[in-house]
């Protein structure tokens, strides 16, 4: 069935009359600034890429570093997929964070191109940060990231997580073991969770990045798209609402942003599906499903804008959807061959 064909679905409120686009305005505006022009002396700035399997706490750990949100967290696996930067000011060091998708074994093109940008996000940056969860420990998909790892050129350290529920004899254990496999640096134990030990993190990394110009303004936390991360945070949402398979083969796009003359935003987005049966799970009985989507997403996009938020939901479905490289550049991945 052709995707143009199909109805879209939508929720939000009823249609206004449109003003014409403007960009965002808020905390994430884009694009970039050109780097800071009153910036102190001795400054340093560096890369460090996040990288470890599905659900080890990347996202967690780097919201907690950076202070606020900027890239999804779910309890459920492979949420994040393209690479989301945060920005940590910490002294005179600027520390610019790559947050890359899990790293597991790739089964579908979607799954190839997730884990290639991962790589990629270690290949460029100053330092290479491998996150393990504490209480899973080292089972196969990390024993192959550490494999793997060893033959990285740029400095690595390990981070063991989820300390506040993994015993301490457990970690210093895990700490051995794992640093047979690469050579670590140094090895920390954290809990992303609860901030605990991410302190001493950040004062190492900002010891080891090289001296020059912040690479971006200071108070800038993401250098994530605003549209990217709108949509993100939809997946978020939609993650969190269906219980099952579905958010793996769905996608989410901002079609149109647009800044009312009040301040507030009126966005519409797409949900992408790649079955008929799937887009009825996702508009729920009566519409139900989608609306509650839709009500939490526009709830936290308000407090991420500070400004309210008019957000229209279209349900469509795309099939195959998964092997279009449109998407793929949507979401900011390299489409695999
Ligand atoms: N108890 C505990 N849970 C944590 C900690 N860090 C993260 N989590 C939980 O672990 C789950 C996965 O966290 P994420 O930050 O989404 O993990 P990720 O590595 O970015 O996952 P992917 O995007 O799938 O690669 C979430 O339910 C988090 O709340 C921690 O220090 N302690």
């Amino acid at each position: 069935m052709s995707d143009e064909d199909q109805d879209a679905n939508r929720t939000g409120e009823p249609e206004e009359e449109d003003n014409g686009f403007q960009p965002p305005k808020g905390r994430f505006d884009f694009p970039l600034p050109d780097p800071v022009s009153a910036m102190p002396s001795g400054t340093t700035a560096g890369f460090v890429a996040l990288i470890g399997a599905p659900n080890a706490g990347k996202s967690t750990l780097i919201n907690q570093l950076v202070g606020t949100k900027v890239s999804i967290v779910t309890h459920k696996v492979q949420t994040t997929r393209s690479i989301v930067r945060g920005v940590a000011m910490h002294g005179k060091a600027q520390l610019v964070f790559i947050d890359t998708p899990g790293i597991f074994k790739p089964k579908r093109r979607l799954d190839r191109a997730m884990v290639d940008t991962a790589w990629g996000g270690a290949r460029d940056a100053d330092l290479i940060a491998l996150l393990i969860d504490s209480r899973k420990g080292i089972d196969e998909e990390v024993e192959n990231i550490l494999k793997r790892l060893s033959g990285q050129s740029a400095p690595k350290v390990l981070i063991l997580n989820k300390t506040d529920i993994a015993k301490g004899e457990k970690l210093l254990q895990l700490a051995q073991k794992a640093n047979e496999f690469a050579p670590f640096e140094e090895t920390f134990m954290v809990s992303a969770l609860t901030g605990d030990g991410t302190q001493t993190i950040l004062d190492y990394f900002a010891s080891k990045v090289p001296e020059g110009p912040w690479l971006y303004p200071e108070d800038q936390p993401s250098d994530l798209p605003l549209r990217i991360l709108a949509s993100e945070i939809t997946r978020e949402k939609l993650f969190e609402r269906l219980h099952q398979e579905l958010p793996y083969i769905s996608t989410v796009e901002t079609e149109r942003w647009e800044t009312r003359k009040d301040g507030s935003a009126r966005i519409e987005q797409t949900i992408y599906v790649e079955r008929d049966s799937q887009k009825s799970i996702v508009l729920g009985k009566k519409g139900q499903t989608i609306k509650a989507i839709s009500q939490m997403a526009r709830h936290e996009l308000s407090e991420i804008i500070g400004a309210p938020v008019h957000l229209f939901l279209f349900v469509k479905v795309r099939e195959n959807w998964a092997d279009d490289p449109e998407r793929y550049r949507e979401m900011g991945l390299e489409f695999p061959k």
